[in-house]
């Protein structure tokens, strides 16, 4: 198998794997005809695997049909998850058992990472990645209808803000949502530009909150409010997560890496995110937004080298 990482956007968006049809494909070696394609390198999209079209039954739904109904069944899953995993923290934090603080980071470090984990549920169709923003979406609505104290709901709130202050939902956490729809429409199972800027927004700036609080008494010169201990988790963790992610995928058949070339790309991006987060700009600019964005275009960059 050629082991190349490489992406182009001349290949005309074809089908997109899910995990059942990658599963399928890895179980029955007899359909893997020829070895992936080895393509040009563009950080935009990559060619899938040329895939069989799996067998299907008489009795079985059209693809779309069937297409459809996963999609509203994995949408409907990921939802509930994302509504269990807030009201799990609310639950530990309302009984005192988790602080705030503690609480509202972990749930910025596993939502984003969760809901990259839960992609390869969605069919292959190319409308797969609307129907996964449909979650980031639901929960960004929900954020302004609290946000606004249209509804009120003590739980989200509390597990999710630093004072408890439902206005403080119309910040970060509006922000980090909207770089999910964001990273799932443009960049999808597609790239691992989407996948390498959430890792660097929910574990590396997420991590780096807990440990520079816990371990950060030296101050970066330039920035007061930062230490070194916490932009030197954001780049270890945002390297670590971003491996891990693109290991995952990988592993599904999504993309197939050079891993010490990708290890070299990824670390460029990770010290990107991390110099961009240690700067004092919070006021001006959200770091759910700035570290995102930051990522992107560094990996662009670096993925079309
Ligand atoms: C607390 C959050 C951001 C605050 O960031 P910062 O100000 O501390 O830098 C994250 C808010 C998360 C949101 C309420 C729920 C998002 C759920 C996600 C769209 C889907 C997760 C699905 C998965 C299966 C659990
Ligand atoms: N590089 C970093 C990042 C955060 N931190 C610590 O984490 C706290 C919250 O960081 P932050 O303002 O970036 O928090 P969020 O905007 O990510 O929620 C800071 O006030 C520091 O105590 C750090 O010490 N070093």
């Amino acid at each position: 198998m050629t082991n190349v990482l490489s992406f182009t956007p001349t290949t005309p968006l074809l089908r997109h794997l899910s995990v059942f049809s990658i599963l399928r494909r890895r179980h029955n070696p007899t359909t893997l005809k020829s070895p992936p394609h080895t393509l040009s390198q563009s950080p935009l999209h990559c060619a899938p695997h040329p895939l069989p079209r799996p067998s299907r039954s008489a009795s079985a739904l059209p693809a779309p049909a069937d297409g459809l109904m996963q999609d509203a069944g994995a949408t409907a899953v990921v939802l509930a998850g994302a509504y269990g995993l807030v009201l799990c923290f609310d639950n530990l934090t309302q009984r005192n058992l988790l602080q705030q603080n503690l609480s509202r980071k972990l749930v910025h470090i596993l939502s984003g990472i969760f809901f990259m984990l839960s992609w390869p549920i969605f069919s292959t169709s190319t409308d797969a990645r609307y129907f996964a923003s449909v979650v980031p979406l639901v929960n960004c609505l929900r954020l302004l209808l609290h946000g606004f104290s249209l509804v009120t709901n003590e739980g989200l709130v509390k597990s999710v803000t630093r004072e408890g202050n439902p206005k403080e939902l119309l910040r970060g956490p509006l922000y980090y949502v909207l770089i999910l729809i964001l990273c799932a429409l443009v960049f999808w199972r597609e790239s691992p530009v989407g996948l390498i800027s959430l890792a660097m927004m929910c574990g590396g700036d997420g991590v780096a909150d807990i440990m520079g609080r816990k371990f950060g008494s030296i101050k970066i010169p330039y920035n007061p409010k930062k230490s070194w201990a916490g932009s030197i988790s954001m780049f270890l963790f945002g390297f670590l997560i971003s491996m891990g992610m693109l290991y995952y995928y990988s592993f599904l058949g999504y993309f197939e890496l050079n891993w010490i070339q990708t290890a070299e790309k990824v670390a460029f991006v990770a010290l990107v995110a991390t110099l961009v987060e240690s700067l004092p700009i919070t006021k001006v600019l959200d770091d759910n937004i700035s570290v995102p964005l930051a990522s992107m275009a560094a990996a662009y960059l670096i993925f079309s080298l």
